[in-house]
């Protein structure tokens, strides 16, 4: 049987996880994901003429003479004001920046140019018709298309629609992702290690992926290889979430838990083309998607970085779900297997010249290369050889 492609299996798994549902969510949970529907202005910004300035709401017109001016002030009027008298000829009305311009006022001049009187002020300047008011209108009109369905949720883009009154806005939710490693070898961090055994990295190097793309990470303490204790940890979650994630437990030991207790679900156990990640498996078990990574941990990160998360990204309607690649000359050589695509990881260098410093070996539990690296170095299918200075594909980790 011919291995799959890293494509095929990406499309496998594109297509397990699907589309989150669309859902009204409050402005404070929308960051970073992606908008459902197009947003129509229900009103103008700013919603009425206002003052850029504190001073004072005057007839240009009356300044306009020879020298200072003396006038009235008729009233004061803070930001917030809701009930405004219109400026009658010969006054003026103090006005903070932010406030209701008068009706008849039609230019603010500003504090600064006056002696900043409260019953009468000298108003030293001129200003022309217009000045310092901000026109209903000036920024969105009521009515305008001012997001469109498909836009990623940024702060600007939040405050904006809480500027025009939006408390919630219709985007597509989270992915709940559940995180289970397994192995009878592990340990949490913290306790003591007995010869033998391993601390655990892979579920919480794996949440935080979940996190980092935008999911949100249930993390599972693992499982040993107990077919038993493995269906067990799963089944409270199977009405709540939406993807689980494994590693370990899928090569070809003797005790492989993840492919057993799979057996008779409807999961597919397979080899991709590349290393590292060889060993994949998907499916759905009990109705939920389940994606099972390899457990050697830069397996399963890798996995991670080209299968899981372009699928996370796309199931909240992202468009750009794919880390941004540069072409960089790698400074020293490298061997791939023939026929697989190599992930080697790297140390990408933009300021000298794009080049890229490959990290460590090829062997899959080089962990702290990967943690020292920014970037994965793709070494295709069909080639075996990378000469020092040759030109290559990175993907930007970060
Ligand atoms: N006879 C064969 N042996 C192996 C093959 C093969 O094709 N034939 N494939 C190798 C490759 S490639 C990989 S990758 C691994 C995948 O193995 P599993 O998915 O079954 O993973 P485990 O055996 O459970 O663990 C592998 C390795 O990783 C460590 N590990 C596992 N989980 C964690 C974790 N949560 N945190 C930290 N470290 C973890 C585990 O202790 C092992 O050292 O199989 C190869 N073998
Ligand atoms: O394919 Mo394994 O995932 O290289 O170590």
């Amino acid at each position: 049987m011919s291995p799959t492609t890293v494509a095929e299996h990406r499309k496998r798994v594109a297509e397990l996880v699907g589309l989150m549902p669309v859902l009204q969510l409050p402005l404070d949970e929308c960051l970073g994901l992606v908008l459902a529907a197009d947003v129509v202005a229900p009103l103008s910004l700013p919603p009425f003429d206002n003052s850029a300035m504190d001073g004072y709401a005057v007839r240009a017109a009356e300044l306009a003479g020879e020298g200072p001016v003396k006038l009235p002030v008729a009233d004061d009027i803070p930001a917030g004001r809701t009930e405004i008298s219109p400026l009658e000829p010969g006054t003026v009305q103090r006005i903070m920046t932010g406030a209701p311009v008068p009706p008849g006022a039609d230019a603010v001049i500003q504090v600064e140019l006056t002696d900043g009187g409260t019953e009468t002020v000298t108003i030293n300047g001129k200003v022309r018709p217009g000045a310092n008011i901000r026109t209903a209108g000036d920024d969105v009109q009521k009515g305008d298309p001012v997001l469109t369905a498909g836009t990623v949720l940024r702060p600007s883009t939040v405050g904006l629609a809480s500027a025009l009154g939006l408390p919630e806005l219709p985007v597509r939710r989270r992915p709940r992702v559940l995180v289970l490693s397994t192995g009878s070898e592990l340990v949490e961090p913290g306790r003591p290690l007995q010869p033998g055994q391993i601390y655990e990295s892979n579920g919480t190097m794996l949440a935080a992926a979940v996190r980092d793309a935008g999911g949100t990470a249930v993390q599972l303490k693992f499982v040993p290889d107990d077919v038993e204790e493995f269906h067990r940890a799963l089944t409270p979650y199977l009405g709540s979430v939406d993807v689980i994630v494994t590693s370990g437990g899928v090569s070809a030991g003797a005790y492989e838990v993840v492919k057993d207790a799979l057996a008779g679900h409807d999961v597919k156990f397979t080899k991709v083309a590349m290393q590292p990640g060889g060993p994949q498996g998907s499916g759905r078990y009990e109705g939920v998607p389940v994606l099972t990574l390899p457990g050697n941990p830069v397996s399963a990160q890798v996995s991670f970085e080209v299968f899981v998360r372009p699928a996370l990204l796309a199931s909240m309607g992202h468009t750009q779900v794919e880390r941004p690649t540069a072409r960089a000359t790698v400074t020293s050589p490298l061997t791939s297997p023939a026929g697989k695509t190599q992930f080697r990881r790297g140390l990408y260098d933009p300021s000298s010249g794009q080049v890229v410093t490959p990290v460590g070996g090829p062997g899959s539990h080089l962990l702290s290369a990967l943690a020292l690296s920014n970037c994965l170095i793709e070494v295709p299918e069909d080639v075996t050889e990378v000469a020092a200075g040759a030109e290559v594909v990175v993907r930007h980790l970060q």
